[in-house]
């Protein structure tokens, strides 16, 4: 396949509700949609998920754009490719910066999907018709809002409430959260907000039949949580240490996690994401699919990868609704008692429709066969 050009869409989202972290707060996204376009006009979309700072990651949008329009979209116009496995090949070495190699390689596999007539869900190997999801709930003012908003969301059915921790919003919240819904599916994620120093404080956690505790430790971490996981009865859930097949290699071979939190943009792309499934299977360790606060694209994408047989937990992808006033596609992402339909339409399933996405629209970068230089960096 030969991709004519890339167009870089830049969007700025305001969310419905701000969305608070152990590492922030955030009212708003800044988003990319990649759209790779082939010689016949036809456009697979990507979606890059990198944050507006350097704060879950050392990427942040104005770096991955960077990194898309000088080195990764012009790479990939230079080759013919005959797979959408070709491009993790082409941009591997170029280190890290894998939320922009995602962006573009999502394109790309959207775009094969849709020249192969078939759903993105069946090219990557999917075989699932629908998928169970979850909600991940940001830190509110107040425990009491906390759980309003948790009985909203198990109102809707959501297959799995994750509630959001750091220190001083913990223990104490958790355990009013447990004495008004003492039975629902539940997990917490830290952010990567303790030590180890915290053992005690995070063994306590184990009271609350937890799924899981997830990224307690710093990011990039699998010795120390390796520790920890031998320490509480909490199955440790890994997000921002498993940034590469090889972190999950070693982070399943050290005891570091009993479970992934897979997302495509953190680990560079579909390929590397199935890659890391089929490893996770072989060693009994279920995946679920993580959420960046993403726009449709990027949402439609998870919901792809998680067709797969070894995402066998409920993940982060929940209606579009709950986000964005307007969703940049259509039809919306929409979760019916917990449960999202995978459509049967080519490639991501969706289309994105401009008009809606001109809203938020700040600036469009074509990159063409004219703006590959050639690459002096390998042969
Ligand atoms: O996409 C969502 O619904 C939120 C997913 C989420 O919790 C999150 C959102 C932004 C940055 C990091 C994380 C995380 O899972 O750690
Ligand atoms: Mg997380």
């Amino acid at each position: 396949m030969k991709i004519k050009e890339f167009k870089l869409h830049e969007l700025e989202m305001e969310m419905k509700h701000p969305f608070t972290t152990s590492f922030g707060t955030q009212t708003k996204r800044h988003i990319t949609i990649v759209e790779a376009v082939n010689a016949d006009g036809l456009s697979g979309f990507g979606e890059c998920v990198a944050g507006e700072d350097p704060l879950y990651s050392e990427e942040f949008m104005d770096s991955a754009m960077i990194a898309m329009k000088k080195y990764f979209a012009p790479i990939i116009i230079k080759n013919e490719i005959s797979h959408p496995d070709e491009v993790w090949d082409l941009l591997v070495p170029f280190k890290k910066n894998n939320m922009a190699k995602a962006g573009i390689e999502g394109a790309v596999w959207d775009l094969y999907a849709k020249e192969n007539d078939r759903t993105l869900a069946e090219t990557v190997g999917g075989r699932k018709a629908e998928v169970d999801v979850g909600i991940s709930l940001g830190l509110e003012d107040t425990d009491e809002l906390l759980l309003d908003r948790i009985q909203e969301k198990v109102d809707e059915g959501y297959k799995r409430i994750k509630v959001k921790i750091k220190p001083g919003r913990d223990v104490s919240m958790i355990r009013k959260v447990r004495a008004v819904f003492p039975d629902i599916p539940l997990m917490v994620d830290a952010n990567s907000a303790y030590t180890l120093d915290d053992t005690e404080l995070l063994k306590s956690l184990d009271e609350f039949n937890l799924m899981m505790i997830e990224q307690p430790l710093a990011a990039g971490d699998i010795v120390d949580h390796a520790k920890l996981q031998k320490e509480i009865k909490t199955p440790v859930c890994l997000d921002e240490s498993i940034d590469s097949y090889q972190a999950a290699k070693a982070a399943i071979e050290l005891g570091s996690c009993e479970i992934i939190n897979v997302k495509v943009g953190r680990v560079g792309g579909i390929t590397q994401s199935k890659k890391i499934h089929d490893l996770a299977e072989r060693h009994n360790i279920p995946l679920w699919c993580g959420g960046m606060l993403e726009a449709g694209v990027g949402r439609l994408h998870n919901i792809a990868i998680t067709t797969l047989s070894n995402f066998t937990l409920p993940g982060d992808t929940a209606s579009s609704s709950r986000y964005w006033e307007e969703d940049i596609i259509t039809p919306e992402v929409v979760a019916e008692q917990g449960v999202v339909q995978v459509s049967g339409k080519p490639g991501i399933g969706a289309e994105v429709d401009f008009n809606k996405m001109k809203k938020y629209l700040k600036q469009t970068i074509t990159i063409t066969e004219d703006d590959a230089p050639d690459m002096v960096f390998f042969d």
